[in-house]
């Protein structure tokens, strides 16, 4: 068994199962003597004929464990009988950082276990994978047992531990592991990502080639540098460009152009790998900041806010309220990273945003896709926006006309930054 697997089993019993079945989240824990009484069950809408199994990821590197995590539902849909329900579930030490381990919940009422253990056994061989069934003990009561692979290449299952109903923990369990799988807060630890994937992703190789040898200097440039945040379609392009022609600024982006060829190939990445190429592409901008802010204002569509924002929003599952809260670490500005003099940032009722994007007809990213159809998600990138600090970003209602809104924004640029 992995080293890491090894290492979580002395804290087995502390640990608390999230399994996400039928839109809400299950939670229960182990424990290795039947207290006596009847414990209520954990999953009502479990049969007694079901056969139930969890996988959670839990060997080898990071960068391997977030790819398996990636493939390893599709492999589950495609190889396991329809009958097989497959659901999204982690194991975690309740408000312990960096403790969360992802995985998959299988309920399997096809009748025969047979497919779906042949499948499990051959994981546990071959991928960084520990394997549990549920069986029902002698009492009555669901059993966890965990497999564990010897070197004869057979499984063995160990004794069974109790299932309990959990309370829900205090911060949610995919907040945990955020920094620095999620949101990267200094130029060398997004760095170590790409470092790490050199070998599986050779486009890595060509990022690091164009990122400069460290953080560039956060020192202030003379003119000032106005950030242009919002959800696609908000009217950032509209607004930079005004402003490029009116200040006479030059304008930038970020992700910068020179990763443009690469963008694609790192977007079907895993977000750990994904949220650091966004993460590089801010300090490649901040380079060209530092240099042309020493000769203009500097006008900058998308930057740290929407690298953050993002990747916050789609690491956490569930509604608003399962985001980490305002103030908390997760929001803060990379220490080492160029701070705009004003970041301003445009909403729009959601039906006008439609209206635009259908206007302009362009095809969309698939992020973009999950902000149409997925008002939840839209909402927490909303959120994550207004709670990231340092600076903090100015709302600038973007639903009057485009010359409206560039007045409002010209006004807040004079009383800020003295343009
Ligand atoms: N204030 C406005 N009123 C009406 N339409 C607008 C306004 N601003 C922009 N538009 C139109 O809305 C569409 C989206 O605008 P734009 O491309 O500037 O948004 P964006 O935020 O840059 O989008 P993306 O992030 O997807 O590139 C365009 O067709 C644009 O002409
Ligand atoms: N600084 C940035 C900019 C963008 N992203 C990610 O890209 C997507 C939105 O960019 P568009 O060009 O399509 O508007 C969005 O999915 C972000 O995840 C980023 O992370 N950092």
């Amino acid at each position: 068994m992995a080293r890491r697997t090894m290492s979580l089993l002395p804290q087995w019993s502390t640990r608390v199962f999230s399994v996400e079945l039928d839109g809400a989240a299950h939670y229960f824990s182990i424990q290795e003597r039947h207290r006596g009484e009847e414990a209520p069950r954990v999953f009502s809408k479990v049969q007694d004929h079901d056969r139930c199994y969890s996988l959670l990821v839990c060997g080898g590197d990071r960068v391997g464990r977030a790819k398996f995590y990636a493939e390893l539902k599709e492999k589950l849909l495609r190889d396991l009988p329809p009958e097989c329900d497959v659901s999204p579930m982690s194991s975690f030490l309740p408000n312990v950082k960096d403790s969360l381990i992802r995985g998959y919940f299988l309920k399997d009422n096809s009748g025969s276990s047979s497919p779906s253990e042949r499948l499990l056994r051959d994981l546990i061989r071959r991928d960084p994978v520990l394997v549990c069934s549920y069986l029902k003990g002698k009492d009555g009561q669901l059993c966890q047992h965990l497999w564990s692979h010897a070197d004869s290449q057979t499984v063995e299952m160990s004794k069974g531990y109790y299932v309990v109903p959990s309370q829900p923990p205090e911060y949610h369990p995919s907040t945990l592991n955020i920094i620095n799988s999620d949101v990267f807060y200094s130029f060398e630890d997004a760095c170590e990502v790409l470092k790490e994937c050199g070998d599986i992703i050779p486009e890595a190789t060509s990022v690091m080639e164009l990122l400069p040898s460290r953080a560039p200097a956060r020192s202030k440039p003379d003119f000032p540098v106005i950030v242009i945040e919002g959800l696609d379609a908000t009217g950032k392009t509209t607004l930079t460009e005004s402003l490029r022609d009116t200040l006479g600024a030059t304008l930038l982006q970020s992700p910068p152009q020179c990763l443009s060829p690469l963008r694609a190939r790192f977007d079907q990445e895993p977000p750990l790998v994904r949220r650091a190429f966004y993460a590089l592409g801010n300090y490649i901008t901040a380079e060209q900041v530092g240099q042309e802010g020493m000769k203009t204002p500097v006008i900058v569509d998308r930057f740290w806010h929407s690298t953050a924002a993002y990747a916050i929003a789609t690491a956490v599952g569930g509604p608003v309220c399962n985001l980490p809260v305002e103030g908390s670490e997760v929001y803060r500005w990379p220490s080492d990273l160029l701070q705009p003099s004003l970041v301003i940032l445009l909403t729009l009722d959601p039906e006008e945003r439609k209206r635009r994007l259908r206007d302009r007809g362009q095809g969309k990213t698939e992020e973009e896709q999950e902000l149409d159809h997925n008002q939840l998600f839209r909402l927490k990138v909303e959120e994550a926006y207004r709670r990231i600090i340092g600076p903090a970003c100015v709302t600038v209602d973007a639903s009057p006309s485009a010359d409206q809104v560039l007045q409002q924004v010209q006004l807040l640029i004079r009383g800020k930054c003295h343009l």
